[in-house]
């Protein structure tokens, strides 16, 4: 099948830079993505953006290339609730990447187990209005309940505005539960305001909640982009990330975002967005449980209770 990119839609940035923050030895890579190749694995009909093609061998180079040992794969809006490019990135990782489903109230516990074999240990609900079509809550609550006794969690994809009206959900979940890309604070408002000051309260409150702080691509607004030997790019979403990887540095994810949907403004040079990572992860410490610990205890943790010998 044929598929045309969304216009003005930007690729992944070829050829990124070698990072000069060397991040530690077994560092996960906990966000990103896989689309298409759409001619093997087609586009869901359903889907809001046609992005470019953008294959396992090209993630797993730039893991490689970044120096990250493991991948998070997510899988992404444009496949719906079609996992089988997510799940063929897993089975083609050597048991290097994991991943989070997009799934329905029809899935069968055979595919749930299938998927489970394959490498999955989430689902992710979208309530970004611009990717998704509304899911009833009801169905998403039948299918946590569902996912855990896998001992799956459920990654959730929201914007800062909506937090109040989906708090009573997201604090009645049974599982752990991930926020990606810090619920998409407004970085023009303070990081002491009411808007951050209650997705600080979710996770204070709510010890099973954990954050993704990722995306400062897209939650920057004066930058300066990861572009042109930046390594202090935008300086504007570092106190928000800085905040929370201090305040709950057991319960921090990082990821690239690779290959970055949806970005029309600019494409990070993904070398330069590994060097953001030392300004909000200041210590040694606090860098080893965001890139190795907490993903390696969420998502491979045969490995995290083996001890340091991993
Ligand atoms: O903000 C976005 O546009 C975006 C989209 C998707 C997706 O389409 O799955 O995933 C993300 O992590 C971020």
């Amino acid at each position: 099948m044929d598929f045309q990119k969304t216009p003005g839609w930007l690729d992944w940035y070829a050829g990124p830079s070698k990072p000069r923050f060397r991040v530690p030895p077994g560092s996960v890579d906990a966000h990103c993505h896989v689309f298409g190749p759409g001619a093997e694995f087609p586009y869901a009909p359903e889907r809001k953006y046609t992005p470019c093609d953008a294959s396992k061998h090209r993630l797993y180079a730039l893991r490689d290339h970044l120096g990250f040992e493991r991948n998070v794969v997510v899988q992404a809006t444009c496949h719906g609730a079609d996992n089988r490019a997510m799940v063929d990135a897993l089975v083609h990782s050597n048991g290097r990447a994991r991943g989070v489903a997009t799934v329905r109230r029809s899935v069968s516990d055979e595919e749930l187990r299938a998927m489970h074999e394959a490498g999955v240990r989430g689902v992710r609900f979208n309530f970004v209005k611009r990717l998704v079509d509304f899911t009833p809550k009801d169905e998403l609550m039948e299918i946590a309940a569902r996912i855990a006794p896998l001992g799956w969690h459920v990654v959730i994809y929201f914007e800062a505005a909506d937090l109040p009206e989906l708090w009573d959900f997201f604090t009645a979940l049974p599982t752990t539960v991930v926020v990606d890309h810090m619920g998409r604070p407004d970085v023009t408002k303070p990081v002491d305001g009411p808007e951050f000051e209650l997705f600080v309260k979710l996770m204070r409150d709510y010890p099973n909640v954990w954050s993704k702080v990722s995306c400062p691509e897209r939650l920057s607004v004066s930058g300066p982009p990861a572009l042109n030997g930046e390594r202090k790019a935008y300086r504007d979403v570092v106190p928000f990330a800085r905040r929370i990887v201090e305040t709950f540095p057991d319960r921090v994810l990082w990821g690239t975002d690779w290959p970055h949907p949806n970005l029309k403004d600019h494409m990070p040079d993904d070398g330069l967005l590994v060097d953001f990572i030392p300004h909000i992860a200041t210590t040694a410490e606090l860098q080893r449980k965001l890139l190795v610990d907490n993903p390696t205890r969420l998502y491979w943790p045969e490995l995290a209770s083996a001890g340091p010998a991993r």
